[in-house]
Parts: C-alpha cells; sequence; structure tokens
C-alpha cells in the first residue's frame, strides 16, 4: 500500500443552477519521502485538492488514504488533530507573525504538537543560523520562505504540503527554495508536495502529477531525477 492513496476523489460546487467539478475522478498514489509535484494550469483544481488533503476542506466523494487512514471519513475533530500533528504548510506568502522573530516563529508552532524538532536546530538546517532573532520585515523574501518552512518542518510531519512556494520569489531564490524542500524530502524522509503552475521543474520531482480541466492527465515518475540546479527555465 503506498503512503498517500487517492482514490475516485470528487469535488463539486453546488452554484445554485450549476454545479463546478473542481476534481473530477482523481486516482493517483504518492510514496513516502518523495518529492513529488502537482503540475497544472490556473483553475485545474489543484488548490481544492490541497485544501481536501490538508483537511481544511471536504471531498465530495472517494477517499484519501494516509499512511492507511482515510482522511475523508475524519470528524471535526479528528480533522483539527490531523491537520495539527501531519500536516505542514507552506504558502506562496509565508505567513509569518510579523510581531515574531524568526525563532519565535517556529517556536509557537512547535508549542502545539507533541514530537517537535528543536526550532534553533531545524533553523539552522533551513540555512537561518544567523538570522533567528530577526523579525520577518528584517529578512528577504527567500529567508521569510525559509523561516515558514522550518516552522512547518519543526512539527516534524508526516506530509508537508507546498501551495506555489516560489511564487513570490526571484528565479535564484525560487531555486534554492526548491532545492531545500527536496534536500528535506531526502534527509527528514517527509513525503514533500509541491503545487506549481512551472513544468521545468518536473524533470526535479520523484513524481509528477499533472491536472487539467479538474481531471489527472499524467502521472510520470523518475528513477533519477534531476538536481534542481541542473534545470533552467
Ligand atoms: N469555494 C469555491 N466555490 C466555487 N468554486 C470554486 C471554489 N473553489 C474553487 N472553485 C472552482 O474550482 C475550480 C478549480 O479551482 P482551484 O482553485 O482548485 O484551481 P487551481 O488549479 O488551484 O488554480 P490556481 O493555480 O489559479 O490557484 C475553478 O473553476 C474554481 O473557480
Amino acid at each position: 500500500m503506498a503512503f498517500i492513496e487517492v482514490k475516485n476523489l470528487y469535488k463539486r460546487y453546488d452554484m445554485g443552477e450549476t454545479v463546478i467539478m473542481a476534481n473530477d475522478n482523481l486516482n493517483f498514489e504518492i510514496e513516502r519521502g518523495e518529492f513529488a509535484l502537482i503540475i497544472g494550469p490556473s483553475g485545474a483544481g489543484k488548490s481544492t485538492f490541497l485544501n481536501i488533503l490538508g483537511g481544511m476542506d471536504r471531498a465530495s466523494d472517494g477517499s484519501i488514504l494516509i499512511d492507511g487512514k482515510d482522511i475523508t471519513k475524519l470528524n471535526e475533530r479528528e480533522l483539527t488533530t490531523y491537520r495539527r500533528y501531519d500536516m505542514g504548510f507552506v504558502f506562496q506568502f509565508y505567513n509569518l507573525m510579523p510581531n515574531l522573530t524568526a525563532l519565535e516563529n517556529v517556536e509557537l508552532a512547535t508549542q502545539i504538537v507533541k514530537d517537535a524538532k528543536d526550532p534553533k536546530k531545524v533553523l539552522e538546517d533551513v540555512g537561518l543560523k544567523d538570522r533567528m532573532d530577526n523579525f520577518p520585515s528584517q529578512l528577504s523574501g527567500g529567508e521569510q520562505q525559509r523561516v515558514s518552512i522550518a516552522r512547518a518542518i519543526a512539527k516534524n510531519p508526516k506530509l508537508l504540503m507546498c501551495d506555489e512556494p516560489t511564487g513570490a520569489l526571484d528565479y535564484k531564490t525560487g531555486k534554492q527554495i526548491l532545492s531545500l524542500l527536496k534536500d528535506l524530502s531526502r534527509s527528514t524522509n517527509t513525503t514533500v508536495i509541491v503545487i506549481t503552475h512551472n513544468k521545468a521543474i518536473a524533470p526535479a520531482a520523484d513524481r509528477v502529477i499533472e491536472i487539467a480541466d479538474s481531471k489527472i492527465r499524467n502521472v510520470t515518475l523518475n528513477k533519477n531525477p534531476e538536481s534542481i540546479d541542473n534545470i533552467e527555465w
């Protein structure tokens, strides 16, 4: 059994007269520790899927097994626990607390879980050893994204979900952040899922899931993924 199994997953938005089918019978798997991409154009249904996988929204039909547990069957309380302990989130716009330092932002996240990692060690791991006491406004975009990755990873999540994590960053910084995410998946065996428009990154991933018009168009496995450093776009 794969670590993540998406089976016959549907999400419909009932808009009165019309129904919008945002996820239309998705079926795919992701193995533990993979660096996986979900790629597709705007409106394809990527965020809809991520919201369901992340426990922020509910499927209309179908199931998502994570480590054998069907998260579509969880009640509200169980979903809160799932979001808190099992999930790490990284978004395009970092969402850091502006009045807390980098270290305090990470510490805050670790306070709500049981088996958290040492916030200082995690900040060191993402290359911010010397910036822990800075506030977000004193950090570059790339550094702020590193803090948000540290904050997500410090919770020791089963799964790290990243929605357009390089969307607000320049080319070089975006590459560094993607390399960091891929390295983390390797060094911690955390499953990392990145949602992106950027098809050029595909050769660097272990698995590429292409979505278009609410459906899965293609799933590709790369046995020997490229280093992100070797990819140009
Ligand atoms: N809460 C909602 N109510 C109604 N329709 C929605 C809702 N959320 C998303 N949709 C619709 O579902 C479809 C898929 O949207 P979604 O945001 O998942 O796409 P996406 O691939 O993430 O796009 P983008 O890359 O632009 O974020 C779109 O047609 C969108 O308008």
